[in-house]
């Protein structure tokens, strides 16, 4: 069975969302009954990934809505709350685009709804945020595809990957981007190994990659961040890193889970190609560059202690971004639902709006 990360009865319109607080040890679902729910465990990082936080997050403001529209006939009415609502949800994480994205396309649904009711409306914004869970599959398979056979074009028969922070099913509505590519290219016996880092500060390496490859009985490797240049040096047969992203900028530089960065000026020392995994989504065109990105920078604690458990000496000042921006000329490949668009003395990306 695969893993699911958001799930969505639409008989009994209910939401719920594995823990991921949890995991690996224990397997929780969380309902999510409407925004502020949402916000919430979009913010606590109870659901993580992209994909999946704008995933959630629309469908945590449809369902609100829908509850609210039961004791509120007007659509205009509705509408304002809806609105609100959508403003309040992407305030919960800054850096990845697809809630933001997610949040614009519903206040298109509200703009052009014609519906002559209150629930007329709120059905419009569940039908969309419902569709978006089914599409992400669909596209998350589509970038595997593309990104396997990229791969195997560049490379002479079944290699080794490296990989940094979750990008599976956890993160998205299922499958996965860049563990999306690693699964097609496991499907096609076109993988050797792949190499989980540990991603800390937040260990979604080390507790969640590593529970979908354990899952699906991957060959699969978990090393700390710090190994990372010692694996390409030690391991010839790793050919490729594939990472995720949270938003790339129109010249193709990429905020993802901080690491991300390093494992980009490794691989491009160690002549391993660099692949970037994202839905057409997660592009943002109206930022030039990722100058422009605002990195969002979690609690001191998230680095000062593993899980509850304190590592660090008390009192000491702590940094802790989430991301970091890997700079365009260190990509050598973006793959996205669409195809994969190649560094040719930079990245054109027009052909994906
Ligand atoms: C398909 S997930 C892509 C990115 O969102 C992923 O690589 C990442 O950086 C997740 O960060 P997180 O802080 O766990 O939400």
């Amino acid at each position: 069975m695969s893993l699911e990360a958001i799930k969505y009865d639409a008989q009994s319109q209910r939401l719920t969302i594995l823990d991921q607080l949890k995991l690996p040890h224990e397997s929780v679902y969380v309902e999510v009954k409407n925004a502020q729910d949402g916000h919430d465990v979009i913010k606590r990082m109870v659901v993580r990934g992209a994909p999946a936080i704008a995933i959630v997050g629309a469908l945590a403001v449809a369902l609100d809505v829908v509850e609210t529209a039961k004791a509120e006939p007007d659509a205009e009415k509705v509408k304002q709350y809806a609105t609100e609502r959508l403003k309040y949800i992407v305030t919960s994480r800054p850096t990845a685009v697809n809630l933001s994205r997610a949040a614009t396309d519903l206040l298109s649904v509200l703009a052009a709804s014609s519906a002559q009711s209150g629930a007329g409306v709120a059905n419009e914004l569940l039908e969309f945020a419902v569709k978006m869970l089914a599409d992400d599959v669909a596209d998350n398979k589509s970038i595997g595809s593309n990104g396997a056979e990229w791969i195997s074009k560049q490379t002479d028969g079944p290699v080794a990957a490296v990989t940094v922070c979750n990008t599976g099913s956890l993160a998205t509505a299922g499958y996965g981007t860049a563990l999306g590519i690693v699964r097609s290219l496991h499907s096609h016996n076109l993988l050797k190994h792949v190499y989980a880092l540990e991603t800390r500060p937040y260990n979604q390496g080390a507790r969640l990659t590593a529970y979908e490859l354990v899952h699906d009985k991957l060959p699969a490797t978990l090393v700390t961040d710090s190994m990372a240049a010692s694996l390409m040096a030690r391991f010839p047969d790793v050919k490729v890193a594939v990472v995720g992203a949270d938003r790339v900028a129109a010249n193709g530089d990429t905020a993802n889970k901080i690491g991300t960065y390093q494992l980009a000026v490794l691989a491009k020392f160690h002549g391993v190609k660099f692949i970037v995994a994202a839905p057409t989504t997660s592009i943002d065109f109206e930022m030039r560059s990722g100058a422009e990105i605002v990195i969002e920078e979690r609690p001191a604690e998230e680095l000062t202690s593993v899980q509850g458990v304190a590592v660090a000496a008390p009192g000491i000042g702590v940094w802790n971004p989430a991301f970091d921006v890997t700079p365009a000329n260190l990509i050598d490949a973006i793959v996205t639902e669409k195809g994969v668009v190649e560094n040719k003395n930079g990245f054109d990306l027009t052909f994906l709006k």
